[in-house]
Formats: structure tokens, C-alpha cells, sequence
């Protein structure tokens, strides 16, 4: 299989082991968000197709399940080196795919390879526990419970466009290591990084089966994949209404969602103004803002609001518009649909009076970097994920008045605070609804050891290393009853 994105390929499925052309005969074109052409073509993989994957599966993952850890971190630790390996080719691939700056794509791919190394030691090291019958009125010392942790099965593993190589990685790595077989279902926009990052793994002679890549559109075979009987976990990544759809189409199989933010950054009036603008900039901007846990509003007190905004336009202007290849950090939107739907956001706000600080320039997909002040409660840019480089500044007098907007939110990812007095931070920080709360920093999933997860329509389940391979896994309960 060629692996130049520049050259127009036509690729494979990866199923039951073999690169294969789709019985459906029918491919998907991918279009790049910043060369606005075709870039190549991926399988539509057939439901028959996604059947004998799982059956295969199943049979593969109870010899993989007898491998030892390490001889199963072994064929990781290979993966890990040849996405090494393969970073410049790979990055490529996600640049020309998903419009992310080179640098960042190949940032993208050594994080995975550590992530990857990380979680094989992280297996390793997971022990279980046992119990002392006696340890409950009543027991028995001669009864002694074994807590061991067992695989699930075969997970299915869906991810998002944005980070196609390291939120993938994020669920195949955990699944594999705690026993598991994996369905892959990349995002359509993203498959070509998918298939790439799986072309490294297949060079580590992983047994044949074991692991299938499903490229198909969500819209046409989702629905089959996650009602699949032979599917016993769901890791799933991205928008909260998909999210939302598949919490209804399973029923009693584990579910792991980690779905969009609206994370607030509230500063308040003793903030480093310094740590404050770096760290809403780079939170609120980096890759257009196409990250779920970006900044997507800011929340400010009123008596530093003025030196916040002005101070923002200052670095807002600074920022390189473009393309990815010249590492830009605003660079255009996923596509034409994305762009029009962040447009329409600036456009009501500035309906409804916004004060437009800087931005609002468009081309095709390119939305230049845009910053609104005096953002109100009745304008959509308040509540909803642009998914967009465009940031709502909203005055408040409090911070009483910031965590209860910060709360009215639907989402609850992240959310950052900016003060110097630790105490009040921390009384601030515990009142906001999120999974993560950031003192003194930008909103970001990483280092990836770290618990990751959202509450409210911002997920269900934790991921993380340690919490993946948990949810990956299940306890295994024996009991000795000795004489
Ligand atoms: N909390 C987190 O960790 C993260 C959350 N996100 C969120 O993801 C969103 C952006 O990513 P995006 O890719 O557009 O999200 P989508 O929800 O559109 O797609 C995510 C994945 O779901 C697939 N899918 C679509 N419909 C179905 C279905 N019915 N059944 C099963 N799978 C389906 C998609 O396939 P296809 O591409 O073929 O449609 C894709 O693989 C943002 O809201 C962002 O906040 C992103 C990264 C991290
Ligand atoms: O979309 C996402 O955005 C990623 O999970 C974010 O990862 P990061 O915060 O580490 O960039």
C-alpha cells in the first residue's frame, strides 16, 4: 500500500489481519480543510464485513488473552517505535487531513508513542488485591477472596477528527493491554492518519485478527457498530449529540463518553494578568480552537476586564493566520459546514450588540481569530461549542457571579481560574462543575496520566492511563475456601 498522501491513494480496510479493498466496492473521498482538493480515498467497510471482523475478534482475544503482559507490552513497545519512526510520514498525514500545524501533528504522534510506552508500564504495574474473610463479622480466616483484573472482550474504539492519531491510540492501547480484541472506527476526516498509525502497529506482527480498522461514515454504519451484539465496550470520542445518540442505542455494555466542553477561564481580579493572557491565549487558539477542551469563554471580573481585553486584542493580532504547512496557529476549520456554523455565532452575537474587539474576517473556511466583549446571556456564543477560534469575553462583578454563569452551562469539562491567592482559587475551584479544574493554567487533557473527564453533557467515565485500562477490564472475583 502507497503511504504519500500527496500521491491520490485509494487505501485499504484492515480487517481480520489482511489491507483489504471493500466488498461494498464503494470508497470515501477525504477532502483536506486547507488544500480544499481530495488528498484519497478510504473503504466504506460493509455490515457482513464488520461481522466477521468481531468474529474473528473474539477468537483472536482468547489467545491474546493468555499472552503475558509483557509479552503483550512487547508488541506495543514495537508500535510505539515505529510510529517513531514513521512521526514525519504519519504527521503528513494529519496535516494534510485535518489541517493541524506539521509541528503540532508531529507533536501529536511522539505523545502517542509515550503514551503508548506509558501504558504498557502502567499494566504492568496494575496489581489486584486479595481479601480476608474474617474481615467482615461473622467470617472466616479459611476464606480468602482473589480480586484479579480480566479483559471485557472486544472494545470498540471511536474516534474524533481532531486528534485522529493520539485519541485513538488513547483507547487501542489500554483495550490491548488488558486483554482485549479492538474494533477501530476512526472519524472519516482522520481515516488516512488512522490507517497509518495502524499500518505501524500491523508491522509488529500483532496477531492476525486481533485488531480491525472499520472506515466507514458514522452516519451509515455507527449505529451497527455500537448495537452490535459481539461488541462488549464502547470508548467513544466527540461531540456531545453523538455522544448523547449512542448512550441510547447501548444498552447494559460498558460506555465510556468524553463528549464537547464550553470550558470558562474565570479571571478574577487579583490575577497575574501575564499568566492570565498566555494561558487564555494558547488555551482559546491553538489549532483554531478545534480541541474539546479549549477555552471558549472568559469569564472576567469587571474591574480587570478592560486590561484583559485590550491586552488580548494585543496577542490576538500577533497570531499567524494560515496554513498548516507554515505551522500557523490559527489555520482553517475542518471544513466549509464547521465555518459557516462559527460564523453564525459571531453573526448573533454581534446582532445582539457583542462588541466586536477584533476578528470577524473570513476566508472560505479561514475564520480569522475573533474576540467579543460585553458577551451576554442571551446570545448563543455564551452556551454553545464553536469548535472555532472565536472567544467570548463576559463581565462579571464577582466571583460568585462567574461560577454561577460557569454553572449554568450545559458542559463541564474543564475549567481554569486565574488569582494569586491560592485559598481563594481553591474555594472557586471547588464550586465549578467540571471534571478538571486548572489553577493558574489553560485548560488541556494532557499529561496524559492524568484522570480525563467531563461531567455533565461533557461525558460519562474517566480516561486517563490508569482509567482506561479500569474501564478496559473488569474485577474477577475467586474465592479459596480452604479446609
Ligand atoms: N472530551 C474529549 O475528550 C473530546 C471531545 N471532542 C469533541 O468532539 C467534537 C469534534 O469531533 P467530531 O469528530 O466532529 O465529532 P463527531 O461526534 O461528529 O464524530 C466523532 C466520531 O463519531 C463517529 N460517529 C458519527 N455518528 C456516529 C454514530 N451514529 N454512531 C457511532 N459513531 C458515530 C464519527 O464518524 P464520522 O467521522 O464518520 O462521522 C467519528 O468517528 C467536538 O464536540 C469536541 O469537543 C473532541 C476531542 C476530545
Ligand atoms: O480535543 C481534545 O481536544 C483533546 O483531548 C485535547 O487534548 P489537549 O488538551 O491535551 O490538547
Amino acid at each position: 500500500m502507497a503511504s504519500n498522501v500527496s500521491e491520490l491513494t485509494t487505501y485499504m480496510a484492515y480487517l481480520e489481519g489482511e489491507w483489504k479493498k471493500s466488498s461494498s466496492g464503494e470508497t470515501i473521498a477525504i477532502q483536506s480543510p486547507y488544500l480544499r482538493k481530495t488528498i484519497g480515498y478510504v473503504q466504506a467497510v460493509t455490515q457482513d464485513e464488520v461481522d466477521s471482523a468481531i468474529t474473528t475478534a473474539h477468537k483472536a482475544q482468547k489467545e491474546w488473552a493468555k499472552l503475558s503482559l509483557s509479552e503483550r507490552g512487547a508488541y506495543l513497545e514495537n508500535w510505539a517505535d515505529e510510529l517513531v519512526k514513521s512521526s514525519e510520514d504519519i504527521a503528513t498525514a494529519v496535516m494534510q487531513e485535518v489541517g493541524k500545524g506539521f509541528k503540532d501533528a508531529q507533536k501529536e504522534v511522539v505523545r502517542t508513542a509515550d503514551l503508548i510506552r506509558y501504558t504498557v508500564q502502567e499494566a504492568l504495574h496494575m496489581h489486584g488485591e486479595s481479601l480476608k474473610g474474617d474481615g467482615f463479622p461473622g467470617g472466616d480466616q479459611k476464606k480468602i477472596g482473589i480480586v484479579e483484573r480480566a479483559p471485557l472482550g472486544v472494545v470498540l474504539a471511536i474516534a474524533p477528527f481532531n486528534y485522529p492519531v493520539n485519541l485513538a491510540a488513547s483507547k487501542i492501547a489500554p483495550a490491548l493491554m488488558a486483554g482485549n480484541a479492538v474494533l477501530f472506527k476512526p472519524a472519516t476526516q482522520g481515516s488516512i492518519s488512522g490507517i497509518k498509525m495502524i499500518e505501524a502497529l500491523d508491522k509488529t506482527g500483532l496477531p492476525k485478527g486481533l485488531l480491525s480498522l472499520t472506515t466507514g461514515r458514522g452516519s451509515v454504519i455507527g449505529d451497527y457498530l455500537v448495537e452490535h451484539k459481539g461488541i462488549n465496550m464502547i470508548s467513544f470520542t466527540g461531540g456531545s449529540a453523538t455522544g448523547r445518540h449512542l448512550s441510547k442505542q447501548t444498552a447494559m455494555i460498558p460506555l465510556v463518553l468524553e463528549l464537547g466542553g464550553k470550558d470558562p477561564a474565570l479571571v478574577s481580579d487579583d490575577a497575574d494578568m501575564d499568566v492570565a493572557v498566555s494561558s487564555i491565549m494558547n488555551g482559546a487558539f491553538s489549532y483554531s480552537g478545534q480541541r474539546c477542551t479549549a477555552i471558549k469563554r472568559v469569564l472576567v471580573n469587571e474591574k480587570v476586564a478592560d486590561e484583559l481585553v485590550s491586552r488580548l486584542k494585543t496577542e490576538i493580532e500577533k497570531l499567524t493566520v494560515g496554513s498548516p504547512e507554515n505551522n500557523s496557529t490559527i489555520v482553517p476549520l475542518i471544513d466549509d459546514k464547521s465555518a459557516d456554523f462559527v460564523q453564525g455565532l459571531i453573526d448573533d452575537a454581534l446582532a445582539k450588540n457583542a462588541t466586536l474587539i477584533t476578528g470577524n474576517k473570513r476566508k472560505e473556511n479561514l475564520i480569522y481569530p475573533t474576540l467579543l466583549d460585553h458577551v451576554t446571556e442571551d446570545m448563543d456564543i455564551a452556551w454553545i461549542e464553536p469548535f472555532g477560534p472565536v472567544l467570548p469575553v463576559i463581565r462579571v462583578k464577582s466571583d460568585e457571579e462567574a461560577i454561577e454563569i460557569a454553572n449554568k452551562s450545559e458542559f463541564g469539562l474543564q475549567a481554569s481560574i486565574f488569582s494569586q491567592d491560592i485559598d481563594r482559587a481553591l474555594a472557586v475551584a471547588r464550586q465549578v462543575e467540571a471534571g478538571t479544574v486548572q489553577i493558574n493554567g489553560r485548560t488541556e487533557r494532557g499529561p496524559d496520566h492524568f484522570p480525563f473527564l467531563g461531567v455533565k453533557a461533557s461525558g460519562m467515565g474517566v480516561q486517563g492511563i490508569h482509567n482506561s485500562i479500569l474501564s478496559m477490564s473488569r474485577e474477577r472475583v475467586t474465592v479459596l475456601n480452604l479446609k
